[in-house]
């Protein structure tokens, strides 16, 4: 079994011909390179402590931004809070790699208008994060009733031009865990879009074809969806290959194979509508494998590499760039970055853990050899 401590995606000299623009495939025998504008990640867990300290850089080293997922304990709930794990997060960072996290705050059935003015003024805060109370990982203080209880924040939203990024599942144990996001499209997001069509809309991680129908039915430029690598890749068969799998359980949970066929078609499409967002969510070995595991995969390491593949496979590689660098910063009317990195077609093997002294944590993947390596230029 592998152990390291090591990033794989390790700088090296490049032996092929250069490349001579952004997004250009260059093939020397069987090898190939692009290289694509630096991307960021719209949807990321990077907690806080320890845990911070060992994860930070899978992201920071090929992210240039991420938008920092606010359900620590205790969440993120106003704009003081979210300055400061700004602060912690930058002291984590390591300060070659010029990585900008972008704060969220986590929406409670109390969360003030006046929140939403001050978290605009400060400029570190660019969305806000609805969890429906009880539907993932962290969620306990999260919103009971979205219009009952929030509709005042929420025009405040509009005014201020925030985003509200969404987990879009319904709570209730009456229905079928896998038609949680389609039941939750229904009776909160359409209500919610037709009661406020200028509120800008994230259906984060989105996992069956009713969630791409949804943001494709949805006006351009105010609803959009991000995509895990996980929802691109796996299927639910994904959950029991050979044996129960924790570390391919994340909430909302993977879905049948025509699901994810339908998400690979919408991000390959050249649809500006989506964009990447890894939720990467790592959580200690301990904590996935035991008889109540948590929901979250840690894929931070492996993410840009899977992107890829999803890509090649369907013949739409010159997609790619739009996905990972263009469509997230343009929906939330930021600046492309500037900076580029590498994707070379060169095999590397995932470790199979992250140890660190408070444990371990297991990447997505873990042990395989991927195709695709990212490098910063
Ligand atoms: N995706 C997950 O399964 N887990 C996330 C929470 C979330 O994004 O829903 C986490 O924070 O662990
Ligand atoms: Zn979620
Ligand atoms: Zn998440």
């Amino acid at each position: 079994m592998i152990k390291t401590l090591v990033f794989p995606c390790k700088a090296s000299k490049f032996p092929f011909a250069k490349i001579e623009g952004p997004n250009q495939l260059k093939r020397k025998g069987s090898k190939m390179e692009l290289t694509i504008t630096r991307p960021d990640d719209w949807h990321l867990h990077l907690r806080d402590g320890d845990l911070l300290e060992a994860v930070v850089s899978h992201s920071a080293t090929h992210f240039g931004r991420g938008i920092v997922m606010p359900n620590l304990k205790p969440p993120i709930t106003t704009t003081a809070s979210a300055v400061a794990y700004r602060e912690s997060i930058l002291k984590a960072v390591p300060t070659s790699s010029g990585f900008t996290p972008l704060m969220t705050l986590y929406l409670t059935d109390t969360t003030n208008p006046d929140e939403i003015k001050l978290a605009r003024k400060s400029g570190v805060v660019f969305a806000v994060k609805l969890y429906p109370a009880g539907a993932t990982t962290n969620s306990q203080d999260g919103v009971t009733d979205l219009l009952g209880k929030c509709l005042p924040v929420l025009e405040e939203m509009v005014m201020q031009n925030m985003p509200l990024l969404v987990h879009g599942e319904v709570t209730d144990p009456d229905i079928d865990i896998f038609d949680r996001e389609k039941v939750f499209i229904d009776t909160v997001l359409r209500p919610l879009i037709q009661k406020l069509p200028q509120l800008k809309v994230v259906m984060e991680h989105i996992t069956t074809m009713d969630a791409v129908r949804f943001v494709e039915s949805c006006t351009e430029g105010f609803v959009a969806g991000t995509v895990t690598p996980q929802h691109l890749l796996l299927n639910r068969n994904s959950l029991f290959q050979g044996g129960l799998q924790p570390h391919n359980y994340c909430l909302p949970v993977l879905k049948r194979e025509i699901h994810r066929q339908a998400i690979v078609s919408a991000v390959t499409s050249g649809s500006k509508r989506f964009f990447l967002g890894t939720d990467s969510a790592p959580h200690e070995r301990r904590r996935k494998e035991c008889p109540c595991g948590c929901a979250g995969i840690y894929n931070a390491p492996v993410a840009l590499s899977l992107y890829t593949k999803v890509f090649e496979e369907v013949g739409a590689l010159d997609k790619l760039e739009a996905f990972t660098s263009f469509n997230g910063p343009d929906f939330y009317g930021l600046p492309r970055n500037t900076a580029k990195i590498r994707l070379r077609k060169t095999p590397w093997q995932v470790p199979e853990s992250f140890s660190f002294a408070f444990g371990d944590i297991i990447p997505m993947f873990a042990g395989e050899t991927l195709e695709w390596q990212p490098f910063s230029i």
